[in-house]
């Protein structure tokens, strides 16, 4: 076996494969598998580590600022909360194909030995075309196989994924992908070692079992794929998820497993509403889900109203019947069902709208419209007398309206949106405390809490920011332990900001209980900042 096979097979011995209770067909038997646990696991434990996925793209925009080979994102945006990337790093070009960027002559020699040496020259070619990221990852298969550069173990696992072609072929998009394949087959010098059919069944695998390439704070780079990792089935409710750190990739534990429990991730956003969840399941893996939740059907909190649709206010009712008349009513899309009801149809007309105002903020070019849209709709939720703080679209249109107050530099906006989150929707959605989506939002709150400490403005009578921020380290820095793990980059940034803060706040008062009231007074302000309507 290769270096590269043992390196990439390191951290399973955790897990096994088996057939799995979600992949039945409709005599209940076991038709597919899925990766279960060889022990108990507590929350917090990794239990897969794969040093490097078989195959990373990274999407376009982002193969001027990222590295092809550690996937460290120069440019991110998360307003100070990216500290686990180096101050000054920088990537350069690759002088032959000038089109992947590296961030050291280390990651450069990586991804020669790995198989760039081979597609390099044929890459030179093409330096001014456009290739999307499953061209460019198939070839990268594709080249790295005809030299030998990938075990046959794991490329007859990569094989046995399904390709999805018969559901390819009946939602129009089999044509498609015959006329990238073709142009993959030519880009990649190949034709003499694979046939056409073959590489149009690896591109469908691809774009059939891919998953999200993203950094440790969940911005996404592009695609991966990796055989161990495309066993790991979707549940609703997971009780496990991916987190990367740097080319490295993790299965962390998010609730305590027994031994011989099945494993799952979630592959859309477990927040949304029934209906939304399935059909994007349906549309883009192919298959209706039978996890634990959607076998309870729409009666979790994320399907609930404040009021029921038949006692909804009159006003929203008659802002509804509107939408409902349109010709493209947004009711009539099947991710947006509530019921059959009148009333219901009025909901299902609602929520379409406001999905459209979320898809349209993070669509429009200019940061003041997309700020604009993100308030108007905001205010529209809290106005119709129906909406909870917590359903969505309303999370992830303040998610993106507070990236965009701090784009804007408008930190105080920024921050009442954050109170507002942290008090009324973070512990709603991600009850654990260790939820890495849960830290990541602490830790961005935490580092705008620190700018504003930094301007010596009083945000709100007897906030004191500097203990805001360590109230808002110290609460993070203890969960990334377990949401990243003590040994990856993310932590131990957060390590070192922990220690720097905690001497600052100690200098001011001590380390015992003047500390422990400061701190727990300023608990007790972001609470009530929370509770602002805004
Ligand atoms: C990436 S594969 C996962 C591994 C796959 N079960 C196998 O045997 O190789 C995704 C496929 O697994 C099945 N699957 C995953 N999660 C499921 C779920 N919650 N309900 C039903 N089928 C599921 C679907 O067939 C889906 O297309």
């Amino acid at each position: 076996m290769t270096q590269s096979a043992t390196d990439s097979n390191a951290g399973i011995a955790n897990c096994y494969i088996a057939p799995s209770s979600v992949c039945v067909n409709a005599a209940g038997k076991r038709v597919g598998n899925g990766l279960f646990s060889k022990h108990d696991s507590k929350a917090g434990e990794s239990v897969i580590r794969i040093k490097r996925p078989l195959m990373a793209s990274l999407e376009t925009e982002r193969l001027s600022d990222t590295c092809a080979n550690c996937f460290v994102w120069t440019e991110g945006s998360s307003f100070g909360s990216r500290l686990y990337v180096k101050e000054g790093t920088k990537v350069q070009t690759c002088a032959g194909c000038k089109r992947f960027r590296y961030c050291s002559r280390a990651c450069q020699k990586e991804a020669w030995v790995r198989g760039h040496k081979h597609e390099c020259k044929n890459l030179k070619h093409i330096s001014d075309r456009e290739l999307p990221k499953a061209v460019l990852g198939c070839m990268e298969l594709l080249v790295r196989k005809k030299y030998g550069l990938i075990p046959d173990e794991e490329w007859g696992a990569l094989c046995r994924l399904d390709t999805h072609m018969e559901d390819f072929k009946r939602n129009g998009r089999y044509g498609g992908i015959e006329l990238m394949a073709l142009g993959t087959r030519e880009f990649s010098f190949t034709q003499d070692t694979f046939d056409k059919d073959f590489v149009a069944a690896m591109y469908a695998r691809i774009l059939a079992n891919s998953l999200t390439l993203m950094t440790p704070s969940f911005d996404p780079l592009g695609i991966m794929i990796d055989p161990t990792l495309c066993h790991i089935n979707h549940s609703c409710e997971p009780n496990a998820y991916i987190m990367m750190d740097g080319s490295e990739v993790h299965l962390r534990i998010l609730k305590d497993v027994k031994k011989d429990e099945e494993l799952y991730i979630s592959y859309v956003d477990p927040t949304n509403p029934f209906a939304r969840r399935r059909s994007e399941l349906q549309e883009r893996w192919f298959f209706d889900c039978r996890c634990s939740k959607c076998k309870r059907g729409p009666t979790q909190q994320e399907d609930a109203f404040l009021v029921k649709p038949e006692d909804a206010p009159q006003k929203c009712k008659d802002y509804a019947d509107s939408l409902l008349k349109r010709e493209n009513s947004p009711a009539d899309d099947p991710a947006n069902y509530v019921g059959d009801s009148l009333d219901e149809r009025r909901m299902a007309a609602l929520q379409g709208e406001l999905f459209n105002a979320f898809a349209e903020q993070q669509k429009v070019g200019s940061i003041e419209h997309a700020i604009t849209i993100g308030k108007n709709t905001i205010e529209f939720c809290r106005s119709s007398g129906v909406w909870p703080e917590h359903r969505q679209p309303l999370p992830a249109l303040r998610d993106d309206l507070i990236v965009n107050l701090l784009a804007a530099q408008q930190y105080e906006a920024a921050w009442a949106q954050c109170a507002k989150r942290y008090r009324h929707v973070t512990p709603k959605l991600f009850p654990e405390a260790h939820h890495p989506i849960r830290v990541i939002q602490g830790w961005q709150m935490a580092m705008l809490a620190q700018y504003l400490a930094s301007t010596g403005k009083e945000v709100a009578p007897g906030v004191d920011m500097a203990v805001m921020a360590a109230l808002l380290i110290g609460n993070t820095h203890a969960a990334a332990k377990l949401s990243h793990g003590s040994d990856s980059a993310f932590c131990k940034s957060i390590e070192e900001k922990f220690h720097e803060v905690r001497d600052e706040v100690a200098s001011r008062f001590g380390s015992g209980d003047r500390l422990n009231a400061a701190l727990k007074k300023q608990e007790k302000l972001l609470m009530n900042m929370g509770d602002v309507d805004i």
